[in-house]
């Protein structure tokens, strides 16, 4: 079976949003966020001492945008426009490279959400998804050829992505008084996958998702955007626009650091909107667990007033349990909490 792109639906002019897309009323934008709203706090890494601003983000809002974080902007910019140029290319290009579904949901390559049950709504989305680390799982041949450049400047992301992810795990764990090694040796090692995300101009942007709401399942999500604008976090029970900022990375705590920090840190849910006038790119790093290690609160952060919010959990089975049900905006660790 043939993922339906959505780039197609998108450049063949339709009018009308296919009803497979259309959200349900009560998870369609709002029409108008609030022009006061807040926006996610901004961590300036180079500033003497970010932990309490950070400590403040981490557990109120579970994402947070970090400047002056040591990754060349040169490098941003590359990232994002070998991204455009895929999907910008011809399809035939592109379909050289789909996904190989006979592998499974989580495979690398060209993709595009297909329905899964009769009631799901797709994404307006297609995405290019990459394994990176560990280097075994790494294949460039399975990335695209056409495109100069594209597999160096995915290898540099890939190694600049890890090394900012570990010195803000050494800062996440020191704002707890943990070791600053501990989020780091609790993940092991790292899995860590690069997606694109092209989310094309749709007819009714009032109707459809980019991606519905979720959060990710890993440790932590490094994630790049373009002006364009489109991502939003829940923040008490109001969707935030996240502000685009060129040069500014946002950093989304994902569930495995929620349970890992017993819930004092927040895994934050998160969608992407998508608008009638202009196609969006995003770039997603994940840094995620291996599937089979095991994931629970650490005994420090417990005590006989704070008990374990959080069953352990052998993360490949925290990932089956999300594949086999789909997010649907409910958050996938209230699964594992203990009543
Ligand atoms: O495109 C975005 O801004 C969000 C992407 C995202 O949340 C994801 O890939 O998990
Ligand atoms: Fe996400």
């Amino acid at each position: 079976m043939e993922a339906q792109r959505v780039q197609i639906l998108s450049e063949s002019g339709v009018a009308n949003l296919p009803p497979s897309y259309i959200q349900p009323p009560s998870l369609r934008p709002q029409s108008s966020p609030s022009p006061s709203a807040p926006s996610i706090p901004t961590i300036d890494l180079s500033s003497p001492d970010p932990i309490p601003l950070l400590r403040r983000a981490c557990s109120h809002w579970g994402a947070f945008h970090v400047i002056n974080h040591g990754v060349p902007p040169a490098l941003l910019q590359q990232i994002r426009s070998i991204g455009l140029q895929f999907f910008g290319s011809p399809m035939e290009d592109k379909a050289r490279y789909a996904c190989d579904l006979t592998v499974g949901p989580a495979a690398q390559g060209y993709g595009s959400r297909m329905l899964a049950k009769d009631d799901t709504v797709l994404d307006w989305r297609d995405y290019f998804d990459h394994h990176t680390l560990p280097e075994e799982r790494r294949d460039p041949t399975k990335w695209p050829d056409f495109i100069p450049n594209y597999r160096e400047v995915v290898t540099q992301y890939s190694k600049e992505m890890l090394h900012l992810a570990n010195r803000l795990l050494s800062i996440i764990s020191q704002s707890l008084t943990l070791p600053p090694s501990y989020l780091e040796d609790a993940v092991g090692d790292v899995y860590q996958n690069i997606t694109v995300s092209f989310y094309p101009s749709c007819p009714r942007p009032d109707l459809a998702l980019g991606l519905q709401a979720h959060s990710d399942m890993g440790a932590i999500t490094l994630l790049i955007q373009d002006d364009v604008g489109g991502l939003e976090v829940l923040k008490d029970d109001k969707w935030v626009l996240v502000q685009p900022l060129t040069e500014a990375i946002v950093v989304i705590l994902a569930d495995m650091t929620e349970v890992i920090t017993n819930g004092t840190y927040k895994s934050a849910v998160h969608r992407a909107l998508v608008n009638a006038n202009r196609a969006r790119l995003s770039v997603a790093t994940f840094y995620d667990p291996s599937k089979t290690r095991n994931i629970y609160p650490a005994p420090e952060l417990i005590t006989a007033e704070n008990p374990a919010k959080y069953r352990e959990v052998i993360y490949g089975d925290f990932v089956k349990s999300w594949y086999g049900q789909g997010p649907e905006g409910k958050r996938n660790i209230d699964a594992l909490l203990i009543q």
